[in-house]
């Protein structure tokens, strides 16, 4: 952890679990080598999903990684990981480094532009570890992010920055929903990356 930035984390949730913004952690040169390496260099994939019995393919594209080729289910449909490559490793040595804890898997998403986007869903999945961290790290376009409480509904929104970095964690995913709103107003693309811990 970086003594000289804790004091500019914060825990945007009121109550019921804790997702503590960091800020920006990566400098616009940063920002733009990753988000180039990443998006000529990682396998994606248009997202499959079952969705009441039916198969729907979003626009949105996706991958997994990891340091294995673990298949893992997502959405009902079940895949295979692809191996790290050197700047994922990279990325994950600074996001581990930043938020203090250890990853051993990434989802990565592609929005093309603000029309795509993610709906209301926690990552409560079999696999991932209970209340296991998720560090989430934004490059690209800034979008909006809201989270909305299980029980009382309660909304909080939150703009991820380009190069911010967001760690879920501690009931986030038991009491909160959280999206990806969709929007008119961005053109540009954005990527994400969830580092997260799955139990193999
Ligand atoms: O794109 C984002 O900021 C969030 C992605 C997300 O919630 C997920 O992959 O589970
Ligand atoms: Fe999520």
């Amino acid at each position: 952890m970086d003594l000289f930035s804790s004091d500019k984390i914060t825990n945007i949730l009121p109550f019921d679990g804790v997702t503590n913004y960091h800020g920006i952690v990566l400098n616009k040169q940063q920002c733009d080598f990753y988000y180039q390496q990443l998006f000529n260099k990682i396998n994606w994939k248009n997202d499959e999903a079952i969705i009441f019995g039916k198969k729907i393919i979003t626009k949105r594209k996706v991958a997994w990684y990891g340091a294995s080729e673990y298949s893992y289910t997502y959405s009902k449909v079940t895949k295979r990981a692809n191996l790290w490559i050197p700047e994922l490793l990279e990325l994950k040595a600074i996001v581990e480094q930043e938020s203090n804890e250890t990853y051993n898997s990434c989802l990565l998403n592609l929005y093309h532009s603000g029309e795509e986007g993610m709906a209301y869903h926690s990552d409560g999945e079999k696999m991932m570890k209970k209340n296991g961290a998720i560090a989430s790290l934004s490059l690209g376009a800034e979008r909006k992010f809201s989270f909305k409480h299980k029980e009382n509904k309660q909304r909080i929104d939150i703009v991820l920055e380009r190069g911010s970095l967001l760690v879920m964690k501690k009931g986030t995913q038991t009491h909160w929903l959280h999206r990806l709103p969709p929007t008119k107003k961005v053109h540009s693309p954005r990527i994400n990356l969830t580092f997260r811990t799955i139990e193999l």
